[in-house]
């Protein structure tokens, strides 16, 4: 297992190109891995340019964190992640912009493309709203986090998990494409063929051998 200051800068890095690849904007979002009995996760509302290793928070399985830090807001929703599913260990949240426009409209994707099947469902759900930083939303989120390793979040944003960061992040910006092929489909007013449930079978049978494993 990675030492925490490895993990601390693994999460700033992931913060910082979460940014860099257009899913991310200003202070929104959050990142964590689990760590020890809890998570290290992001502080509220800080700048990323700004993060230090330092600043990172260590929060435990009941919700404590340490002394002298705020961890963000969402933490619920992050040990709601990895209560849910043992076969992750790193979560990102974002407010990206496909994503979001089609969390507005509180729909799920649906198998339009045969890459759907990268959360490891024929769709990508999407959860109800509730207010930021709430056991609700975190409720929520433990729900929906089962069906799928990455959700919308309705009237907010993103929220991808996987086993390590390289791969959360890459989830959400395999997402963040699917929703902005949904927005020009929906846009087009037509009707929308998807693919049918044994297809979507068949890819993630594919996908359990496809290509370049990312491990930590
Ligand atoms: C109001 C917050 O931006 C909220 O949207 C939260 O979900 C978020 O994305 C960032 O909050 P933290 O800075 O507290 O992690
Ligand atoms: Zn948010």
């Amino acid at each position: 297992m990675n030492n925490r200051a490895t993990l601390s800068r693994q999460i700033i890095h992931t913060c910082l190109e979460m940014t860099r690849l257009g899913l991310n904007q200003g202070t929104a979002g959050n990142v964590s891995v689990r760590y020890q009995d809890g998570m290290l996760i992001t502080p509220t509302g800080m700048p990323y340019e700004r993060m230090t290793e330092e600043a990172i928070v260590y929060v435990d399985q009941q919700g404590k964190h340490e002394a002298g830090k705020l961890p963000s807001s969402e933490w619920q929703f992050h040990l709601a992640v990895y209560n849910a599913r043992q076969d992750v260990n790193a979560v990102v949240h974002n407010h990206a912009l496909n994503c979001t426009a089609v969390a507005i409209l509180g729909k799920p994707i649906p198998p339009i493309h045969y890459m759907i099947a990268v959360g490891g469902s024929d769709h990508i759900p999407c959860v109800p709203y509730a207010t930021f930083g709430s056991q609700t939303l975190a409720n929520y989120v433990y729900d929906g986090i089962k069906t799928s390793k990455a959700i919308l979040l309705a009237h907010h944003g993103l929220i991808a998990a996987e086993e390590n960061l390289d791969k959360a992040l890459w989830l959400a910006h395999e997402v963040d494409v699917l929703a902005a092929w949904y927005l020009k489909l929906l846009a087009t007013g037509l009707d929308i063929p998807v693919l049918s449930s044994e297809e979507i079978q068949v890819v993630l049978e594919k996908f359990k051998s496809y290509g370049l494993r990312i491990e930590e």
